[in-house]
């Protein structure tokens, strides 16, 4: 298991997604421990995150899985590469599809564990698989297309 979660290595300029960013100070900062098969993230939802009471709003489970399925599949790009996270060039990924089955309602009051996983690695397309559980439980399933952009289509002009 990797030390740091891939959110770590995300450059400062990029690092401000509400998802993910560690820059964010409103964000949710979703974090991803890739082990080399499989990218581990926890999240323990706040009363604000409540769907109907008692059970958490499905769009912020979606926000979590979306991050989470990212970051799983810029380390799994960066170990395909044969390189350590965060060295340059710096490989991007942005969301290209999401699709979420919410299996069951996820409870409140407990902290969701994701566990996402790469089905297809491609040049440019990466397909991530992830399953979220609560107390061990599957709740929803999903899987998301990552595709590699280049970082600089995302940085200012003044960059
Ligand atoms: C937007 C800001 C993001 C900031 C990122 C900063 C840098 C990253 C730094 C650190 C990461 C931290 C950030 C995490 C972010 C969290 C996740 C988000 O919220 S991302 C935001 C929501 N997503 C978008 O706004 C994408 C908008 N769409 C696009 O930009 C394009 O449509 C894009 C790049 C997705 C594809 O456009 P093409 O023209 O470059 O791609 P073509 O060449 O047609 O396809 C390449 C491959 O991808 C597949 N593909 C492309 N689009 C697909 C789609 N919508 N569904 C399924 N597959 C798709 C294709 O089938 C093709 O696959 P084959 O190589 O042939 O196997």
């Amino acid at each position: 298991m990797s030390q740091q979660p891939i959110q770590n290595f995300y450059k400062d300029d990029v690092a401000i997604c509400y998802g993910c960013g560690k820059h964010n100070a409103d964000g949710l900062h979703i974090k991803t421990f890739w082990d080399g098969e499989i990218g581990r993230s926890t999240f323990t939802p706040r009363p604000e995150h409540t769907a109907f009471p008692g059970f958490v709003y499905g769009g912020l489970i979606a926000s979590l899985i979306d991050c989470h399925s990212i970051g799983t599949a810029i380390a799994a790009a960066y170990d395909a590469a044969g390189r350590a996270p965060g060295t340059d060039p710096e490989i991007t990924c942005v969301t290209g599809n999401l699709n979420v089955s919410y299996l069951k309602p996820t409870p409140m009051g407990v902290e969701l564990v994701l566990e996402a996983r790469i089905k297809e690695m491609g040049e440019r397309k990466i397909v991530v698989t992830c399953s979220v559980y609560a107390q061990d439980v599957e709740t929803v399933r999903a899987e998301t297309v990552a595709v590699r952009v280049p970082s600089r289509m995302f940085k200012k002009e003044a960059d």
